[in-house]
C-alpha cells in the first residue's frame, strides 16, 4: 500500500499542499507546530476517517474555511485508485474514487490501510476508555469497512435514544415513549452486537501479537495481556469501573465465544434489566459505547502501575500488533500498511528507537518493506537509514508550505 501524490486544502494550516510520496521512508522535517503531524493525520485520515488527535472533524478544517479536501493517488500492488475526501462539519462528509460522482465517505474505506504511531498513544494506556474503544475499532474498520457504516449507525441510534429517555425524564412515560423505545432497544441491540463483535474477533487477533510485541521490545519476561471489558459479561459495573479481580484471572472473554445475534440477545436483555436506573439517569448504561479494555502486565494492570518504560513499550506492541493483524489479514506482496511514525523516535530510548526503526526498515520481515511517513523535528532524530527521501515543513503567515529538502523553489500556499 502507498501514496504517490498527496494533496492537501483547506486542511489545518495548509491553504493547499501538494507531496510526491517515494514508496520507501518520507521523512517531513521542521520546527515544532509548523505543520509535520497534520501531514500524517491527513493520511491517517484517508484510510479512517478520524483523526489521532481530534474526535470531531471542525479542527480540520483551516480557520475561516468552509470545508477541507485530501486527495490522494493510491496503490496497491498494480492496482491505482484516486482517492478524495471532503471534509465537511456539520454536514455529511463525502468521497469521490477514481473522480466519480460524490458517495458518502464512508465507501472511501478499506481501500487504503495505515498503523499510526503517535506520542498520543500513551493514551492508549493512561487515557479514557473511549481512546482504547477507539483503538479497536478503527482497526475493526480498516479490516471490515462496511463497519464503518454499522458505527455511524450505532451512534446515531444511541443519540436518539439518549434523547428520548431525557423526553421521558421531563414528560414521565407514556405509552408512545414505551413504544418508541421498544424500537430503540430492539436497533440498539441489534447495530450494537455488530459492533461489538467486530471489536472481539479485532481483540483476539490483537492478542498473542500484543503479547510477542512486548517481548521483543521490551526483552521483558512479563506477559502483555489484553481482556475485553463489558457490563454485559459482569467484567465492567454500570459505571464503568472496571472488576479487576475477574478480569485479570482470565483473558478470554466469553462473550468472544458468542455470535452476533447471541450478543444482540444479551445487549437487548441488558437493556430491559437497566431500564429503571437508565430512566433515572437519562443515558443508556450498557452497550458498546460503555465499553473498555483492560491491559494488564501479568495480572497487574498497565494504567496507574506501569512504568513510564513499560507504558510506552505496552502503547508501541498494539500499534505493531494492529500492523501485524493488517498483514495477517491481506499477506499479498504490495498490501502492507502505510507506516506512519508521528514524532515518536524523540521519545524512545535508543533501544526502542532501534527495534521500531527495524521494523520500519522491514528487518526480520518476509516482505518488503512498506511505505512510511515519519515527522520529527531534525534530522538527528531519525534512524539513519530511514533518512532517503525528506520534505521541509515551514510556517510562513501562519499558513504552513511543504517543499523537497534542499529545493530551491518554495511552493506558495
Ligand atoms: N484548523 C486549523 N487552521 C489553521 N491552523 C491550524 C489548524 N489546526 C491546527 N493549526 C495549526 O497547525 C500547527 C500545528 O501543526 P502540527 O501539529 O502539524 O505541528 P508539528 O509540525 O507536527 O509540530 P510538533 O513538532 O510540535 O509536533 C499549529 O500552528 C496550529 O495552530
Amino acid at each position: 500500500m502507498r501514496l504517490s501524490q498527496l494533496t492537501l486544502q483547506d486542511y489545518r494550516s495548509y491553504a493547499q499542499a501538494q507531496l510526491a510520496l517515494e514508496p520507501g521512508p518520507n521523512v517531513l522535517l521542521g520546527f515544532n507546530g509548523v505543520g509535520k503531524t497534520n501531514i500524517a493525520e491527513a493520511v491517517g485520515y484517508l484510510s479512517s476517517l478520524s483523526s489521532h488527535r481530534v474526535t470531531n472533524d471542525a479542527p480540520l478544517v483551516r480557520h475561516g474555511a468552509e470545508q477541507a479536501i485530501i486527495r490522494a493517488q493510491a496503490h496497491r500492488g498494480t492496482q491505482a485508485a484516486f482517492l478524495e475526501v471532503e471534509i465537511n462539519p456539520g454536514r455529511s462528509n463525502r468521497a469521490r474514487i477514481n473522480r466519480g460522482s460524490p458517495v458518502r465517505a464512508t465507501e472511501i474505506l478499506g481501500i487504503l490501510r495505515t498503523v499510526l504511531f503517535a506520542p498520543e498513544d500513551l493514551e492508549l494506556i493512561k487515557g479514557s476508555p473511549q481512546v482504547r474503544r477507539r483503538l479497536l475499532d478503527t482497526l475493526a474498520v480498516q479490516l471490515q469497512p462496511a463497519l464503518g457504516r454499522v458505527r455511524q449507525d450505532y451512534e446515531k441510534v444511541l443519540r436518539q435514544r439518549n434523547a428520548l429517555l431525557k423526553s421521558i425524564r421531563h414528560e414521565g412515560f407514556t405509552s408512545t415513549h414505551e413504544s418508541t423505545l421498544a424500537v430503540w432497544d430492539m436497533q440498539l441491540a441489534d447495530t450494537g452486537a455488530r459492533l461489538l463483535r467486530a471489536r472481539l474477533q479485532v481483540l483476539s487477533a490483537l492478542r498473542p501479537h500484543v503479547s510477542a510485541a512486548y517481548h521483543e521490545l521490551s526483552q521483558s519476561v512479563r506477559t502483555a495481556r489484553v481482556r475485553y471489558l463489558s457490563s454485559l459479561d459482569g467484567t465492567l459495573s454500570e459505571d464503568e469501573e472496571p472488576q479487576t479481580a475477574s478480569a485479570a484471572a482470565e483473558d478470554l472473554s466469553p462473550l468472544e465465544l458468542a455470535d452476533t445475534a447471541q450478543l444482540s440477545e444479551q445487549l437487548h436483555a441488558a437493556l430491559q434489566q437497566t431500564r429503571k436506573r437508565e430512566r433515572e439517569r437519562a443515558i443508556t448504561l450498557v452497550g458498546p459505547h460503555r465499553d473498555d479494555v483492560l491491559l494488564s502486565l501479568d495480572t497487574t494492570p498497565v494504567k496507574g502501575y506501569a512504568s513510564h518504560g513499560e507504558t510506552w513499550s505496552f502503547a508501541l506492541a498494539l500499534r505493531l500488533a494492529a500492523y501485524r493483524v493488517m498483514i495477517e489479514d491481506d499477506p499479498s506482496d504490495g498490501a502492507q500498511p502505510i507506516l506512519i511514525l508521528d514524532d515518536v523516535f524523540a521519545e524512545l530510548d535508543a533501544r526502542r528507537r532501534r527495534r521500531l526503526a527495524e521494523l520500519a526498515a522491514g528487518e526480520g520481515s518476509d516482505s518488503a518493506p512498506g511505505q512510511l511517513i515519519i515527522t520529527a523535528a531534525v534530522d538527528d532524530d531519525v534512524p539513519q537509514q530511514l533518512l532517503a527521501n525528506a520534505y521541509r515543513v515551514e510556517s510562513q503567515d501562519q499558513l504552513s508550505t511543504v517543499t523537497p529538502f534542499g529545493a530551491s523553489v518554495q511552493e506558495q500556499a
